[in-house]
């Protein structure tokens, strides 16, 4: 059968916008990308390039960009946001009023809103109306490699299966495998909790306390994740498929990560404005560490890693004294019997 055309519009011109609007446009569908830098856009639109976010990396010829988010969201059969979660709220209430009818909104951005704590998915239902399909796009996902169409898996998570389906359609394809289900709430803890976590293992590295270390914080933060997810009501399993564990690891071990790498340059001494300066793009644990411990909060819940990742970032407390105040903690069960209790649908 046939595959309908669905035009998309993805909005947001950083590395994995342009990313996935060129993996979508291969796939056939016309894509339009939008971007508020004018030399960006025009470099994609006429050289298909992205020299600031993807440089050297071909897009295809078929990917239209444009400055005017109007026109790029006329005619769209499906919305795609990939602005930094600090954008999410003010990138939503520009498209409100100019969202096609029809046209469900997706969201591929991995954070909260900063201040208010506020899932992703509550802030677009709060200026989109509880009637829109939506949905998040998440998991293990580098967007150098996906733009170089290398293989890759990650999944969509909502609670309109037919909006659902058609987003992971256009993001299927023979390099990329999208997975679908309808915890929202779940994927969207995973893909902004596994950033803190990443810093954390960034500042073992940097401190060269070696692999037992970095293995143990990662496993040691899935259990973060999983406490905290079975608070707020999302699945277990979600945590432990791709928007979860396989997001952990890709972003905790892997050196594309700009998370990782704030960690690193923290457990080598330098301190985040300068590391966050050199790394020049969006690193989403500044402000995620933040939220996640407002959220701890509010569910009376420790979450040791996380609040260590937290007080380094605002300079509260040193690497070292960080890795110490772990390492200090009683002895204790490595999961409460209670855990997955009333987590379960
Ligand atoms: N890169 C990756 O591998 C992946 C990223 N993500 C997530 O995707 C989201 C976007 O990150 P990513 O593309 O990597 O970030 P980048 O740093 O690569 O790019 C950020 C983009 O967002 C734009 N931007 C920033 N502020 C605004 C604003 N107020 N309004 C409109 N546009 C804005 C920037 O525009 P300008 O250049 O003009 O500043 C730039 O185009 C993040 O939540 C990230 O966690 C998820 C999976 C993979
Ligand atoms: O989310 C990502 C991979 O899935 C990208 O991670 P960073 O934002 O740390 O680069």
């Amino acid at each position: 059968m046939a595959t309908p055309a669905v035009a998309v519009a993805v909005l947001g011109a950083g590395s994995w916008g342009t990313a996935l609007a060129a993996l979508i446009a291969r796939h056939g569908f016309p894509t339009t990308l939008w971007g508020r830098d004018a030399a960006v856009v025009a470099a994609i639109d006429q050289r298909h390039e992205n020299p600031r976010y993807l440089p050297g990396i071909p897009l295809p010829d078929s990917l239209r960009a444009t400055t005017d988010l109007a026109a790029a969201v006329r005619g769209a059969d499906l919305l795609l946001v990939v602005v930094p979660s600090h954008a999410f709220t003010e990138t939503l209430r520009a498209l409100a009023p100019l969202r096609p009818p029809h046209a469900g909104v997706a969201w591929a951005a991995k954070g909260f809103e900063p201040g208010s704590g506020r899932f992703l998915h509550e802030v677009a239902t709060e200026l989109l109306g509880g009637d829109v399909p939506l949905a998040v796009v998440t998991g293990p996902s580098f967007a150098k490699e996906v733009a170089q169409g290398l293989p890759t898996a990650l999944t969509v998570q909502g609670e309109n299966t037919a909006f659902v389906q058609q987003v992971a359609c256009v993001l299927h394809g023979p390099e990329f495998r999208a997975y679908t289900g309808s915890d929202m709430r779940g994927a969207e803890l995973g893909g902004a909790m596994k950033n803190v976590l990443a810093v954390a293992t960034g500042v073992a590295d940097g401190m060269e306390l070696g692999l037992n270390a970095r293995t143990g914080l990662i496993t040691r933060g899935l259990n973060e994740m999983l406490r905290l997810n079975a608070a707020i009501g999302g699945r277990p399993e979600t945590l432990m498929g791709l928007a979860g564990l396989g997001d952990l690891v890709l972003t905790c071990t892997g050196d594309l990560s700009r998370n990782r790498r704030l960690g690193l340059a923290l457990g080598r001494g330098k301190t985040v404005e300068d590391a966050v300066r050199e790394i020049g793009q969006v690193v989403e644990s500044v402000q995620t560490a933040d939220e996640v411990m407002r959220l701890a909060d509010r569910y009376g819940l420790e979450l040791p890693i996380s609040e260590s990742v937290r007080d380094v970032l605002h300079g509260d407390i040193t690497p070292a004294e960080g890795l110490a105040r772990l390492m200090a903690r009683e002895r204790k069960a490595e999961y409460p019997e209670a855990l997955f209790q009333g987590a379960q649908d």
